[in-house]
């Protein structure tokens, strides 16, 4: 599957190219699955333009006939400006084209009204849910299809977040929702605790670059225990934690404000805005 997807050098589109669509375009070509010149980033923005044709893209500043050319249109335009762009770039929709949609909350039946395609047969359109840790190759991704989508684009697509990171297929369009909560907004939650852990780290005496060097290491180390070990993960905090001991005291205060309590709250925070806006942007 790889030979070929390389072999066949797709055309792959952007439409929106910032944060997101540089995590995971810059990880395609990184991880070797496309070339800069395969790459057509439509965007606004001069300055964000100037950036992709330094990468080495084709861009434009709006949606053109060279979207025709592309096989996989990537929307990856802020949620409030997904109407507009697609309807920019409808009139380029080929029958074979792959629509893939990175935004959060809006449900795949209204991206695909938005296509035009809710009664056509070959609606390929796949909604996901990425993070930016993409960039790197490790990210995390929630993919759910519409049922105009083959098995051969749902391999091709899965190839693609998989170059990138994990990918996983949820059940279905609204599970899409948990994995924002999870996955697509995670990042940010282990940035602030990494934020904290450091200054944690400076507040008890450390300099802030060891401080920041050990919390990053531990972060990344228990990471790597926990996904490579067969113990559960109860079982590797159990083992850090001597009774009568230092982790005690620190996992008892954890509990004593509510650690657990509060990162579930927030995540399903994170999932009600998604469903919200849902609503709010149909
Ligand atoms: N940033 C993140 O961690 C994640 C973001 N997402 C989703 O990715 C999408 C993009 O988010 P970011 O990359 O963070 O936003 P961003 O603001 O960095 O990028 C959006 C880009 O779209 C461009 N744009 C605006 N209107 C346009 C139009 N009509 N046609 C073409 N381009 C247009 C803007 O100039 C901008 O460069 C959002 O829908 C968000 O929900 C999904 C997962 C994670
Ligand atoms: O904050 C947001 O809305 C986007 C979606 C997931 C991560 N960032």
């Amino acid at each position: 599957m790889t030979a070929s997807l390389t072999q066949t050098s797709p055309r792959i589109a952007f439409i929106g190219g910032g944060n997101m669509a540089t995590a995971l375009a810059r990880g395609f070509v990184q991880s070797g699955l496309c070339q800069p010149a395969s790459l057509h980033i439509i965007d606004p923005g001069d300055a964000t333009r100037e950036t992709w044709q330094g990468f080495g893209a084709a861009t434009a500043a709006t949606c053109d006939a060279a979207l025709s050319n592309c096989k996989v249109w990537f929307f990856a335009v802020k949620p409030q400006n997904m109407r507009v762009a697609i309807e920019a770039a409808r009139p380029f929709l080929q029958d074979d084209t792959l629509v893939v949609s990175i935004a959060a909350g809006l449900r795949a039946d209204t991206l695909a009204s938005w296509l035009g395609t809710t009664a056509q047969p070959w609606t390929r359109l796949v909604r996901s849910m990425p993070n930016t840790p993409s960039l790197v190759g490790a990210g995390a991704t929630g993919l759910a299809a519409l049922s105009g989508v083959t098995d051969a684009d749902r391999a091709w697509v899965g190839q693609l977040f998989e170059a990138v990171g994990k990918a996983v297929w949820v059940r279905d369009d609204e599970a899409l929702d948990a994995v924002t909560g999870l996955s697509g907004s995670g990042p940010a939650y282990v940035f602030l605790f990494l934020e904290s852990l450091i200054q944690g780290g400076i507040d008890l005496g450390l300099d802030a670059v060891q401080a920041r060097e050990l919390a990053l290491a531990t972060v990344q180390g228990a990471c790597t225990l926990a996904s490579q070990s067969e113990d559960p993960l109860h079982t590797l905090r159990e083992k850090v934690t001597s009774k009568g001991g230092t982790t005690a005291a620190a996992l008892g205060s954890f509990e004593a404000d509510g650690f657990e309590v509060m990162v579930r709250r927030a995540m399903a925070a994170a999932a009600e805005r998604a469903r919200q806006m849902s609503r709010e942007l149909a």
